[in-house]
């Protein structure tokens, strides 16, 4: 077990947006995060990646406790993210944007090996034949290749992705589906928050289903579809 989240929980307000949440990944597995809107999906990557701090709750990442670690610090012992919105140094090479993460992401890395691990994410995320464009001139696919670049630029062993899928053509999305599993094929754990369940079908060995801030099922694609609790979580959501 890489991840382990336990008793997890945070407010704004009065409103509990997670509560006594728990979930684990897997060394080497893709873990999806489902549930309607406003689950708690978001919030519960917030707490991973350190964004905020949970009233309560134990967040451990192989074996570490980092339920109270910055998010720099989290970033250096192996946790990285990318995000729906993707935000990149738009004045510079997609090239550049990788290497930033690639020299700041761990201590101690020197530029030659910086260089040679963009060189790698590059290969891996298929960016190499647009290595020296401008980072706005890229197309929305190789936005999201350079997004999810940028945060294996950092050496993660756990990746977090919030709706990275969000805005693709179908196609595109399969494309994404297969970059995600080379990713993990190089070593890194995946846990992806997702709203296009064909995506999640595919993709998900195992699957989060989230209602209410707290853990309503988990277990494969297919039998968290047919579970009744599920799918009526899904129909309050279309009667809203
Ligand atoms: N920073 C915040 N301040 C106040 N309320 C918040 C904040 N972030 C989230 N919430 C509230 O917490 C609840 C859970 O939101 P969250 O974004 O985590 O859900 P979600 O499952 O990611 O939803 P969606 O699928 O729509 O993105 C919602 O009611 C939301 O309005």
């Amino acid at each position: 077990m890489i991840l382990e989240v336990r008793g997890l929980q945070k407010s704004f307000g009065g409103l509990m947006a997670v509560k006594d949440m728990g979930l684990h990944l897997d060394q080497g597995e893709i873990l999806a995060v489902i549930g309607p809107n406003g689950a708690g999906k978001t919030t519960l990557l917030n707490l991973l990646s350190g964004l905020f701090l949970p009233d309560a709750g134990q967040i451990t990442l192989a074996g570490h406790d980092i339920t109270r670690a910055t998010p720099e610090r989290r970033c250096h012992l192996g946790i990285g993210r990318a995000f729906q919105v993707v935000r990149p140094f738009l004045e510079m090479t997609v090239f550049e944007n990788v290497m930033v993460g690639a020299m700041f992401g761990k201590h101690g890395v020197s530029k030659a090996e910086a260089w040679k691990h963009t060189e790698q994410v590059l290969h891996l995320t298929g960016l190499e034949q647009h290595a020296h464009k401008n980072a706005h001139d890229l197309t929305l696919m190789q936005d999201k290749r350079l997004e999810v670049a940028r945060a294996l630029a950092t050496r993660p062993s756990v990746l977090l992705l919030d709706e990275v899928m969000a805005g693709l053509r179908p196609n595109e999305a399969q494309d994404a589906v297969q970059l995600v599993k080379s990713v993990r094929d190089s070593g890194v754990s995946v846990l992806f928050i997702e709203h296009v369940m064909p995506v999640v079908r595919d993709l998900a060995d195992r699957v989060v289903v989230m209602e209410y801030g707290s853990k309503l099922a988990e277990g494969t694609y297919q039998s968290v579809v047919r579970d009744p609790r599920v799918v009526a979580a899904y129909l309050g959501e279309e009667g809203a």
